[in-house]
């Protein structure tokens, strides 16, 4: 049984049907690499799957899903430990100790997430997919801003949630070292001809 799958898929930004035909399967324990160039749709298309978007046709199944987008998404006030405990509480997770350990947190804890630096802020956003207790993780350029060492943490933390039965759409430029798959997106982005218009519409008051 799989935990997401998308069946023939189209998605779209700005109006824009950005790629359309994209189906993939992610079974327990796998990650799926998301390749392709710059402005494809990597993230319009995480973000559809996140439910952050509807898709424009296609089916998605499977809605255990947590987002790490390119914005952190943190409550600046909150300290590190407050920010992890406010997402326990929404999405019902484990507790936070095992967040703040696995992206080596403790020193931090304490600290108000604007007092952190870009880096840190980026290691509190992916510690927070701990405590959402969500099998699926959804995410888009993780390793942005993070140092040889916390990329050696983050890929820890993914291969132990792999290895406990949960699973991973990644769209990434960089090498994780994961026994992963790869969807490249090059063929499905959309095709640029004009979606047919009914008989008789008038586009300026259609
Ligand atoms: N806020 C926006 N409004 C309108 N169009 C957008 C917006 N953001 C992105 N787009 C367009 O949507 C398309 C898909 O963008 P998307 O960000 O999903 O691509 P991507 O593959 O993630 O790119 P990158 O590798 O640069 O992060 C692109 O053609 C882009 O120009």
């Amino acid at each position: 049984m799989s935990l997401l799958a998308a069946r023939d898929l189209a998605v779209a930004r700005g109006g824009l049907r950005a790629l359309e035909g994209v189906s993939f399967q992610l079974d327990p324990g796998r990650a799926l690499i998301l390749r392709g160039p710059n402005g494809i749709g990597k993230t319009t298309l995480l973000r559809t799957l996140a439910g952050l978007q509807k898709p424009v046709s296609g089916l998605i199944e499977g809605e255990d899903t947590a987002y790490a987008g390119h914005a952190d998404g943190l409550k600046p006030a909150l300290t590190a430990r407050e920010n992890l405990d406010f997402w326990r509480r929404v999405f019902g997770g484990p507790p936070i100790a095992g967040a703040l350990a696995a992206m080596a947190l403790q020193p931090l804890a304490a600290r108000p997430a604007h007092a952190l630096s870009a880096g840190q802020k980026r290691r509190l956003g992916l510690a927070r997919l701990l405590v959402t207790g969500r099998r699926v993780w959804l995410l888009d350029e993780p390793t942005v801003s993070l140092d040889a060492a916390s990329v050696g943490l983050f890929a820890d933390m993914l291969r132990r949630h792999l290895g406990q039965g949960g699973a991973a759409l990644i769209a990434t430029h960089i090498d994780l070292g994961l026994d992963a798959e790869v969807l490249d997106l090059t063929p499905y982005r959309a095709s640029a001809a004009p979606t047919p218009r009914p008989a008789g519409f008038n586009e300026a008051f259609g």
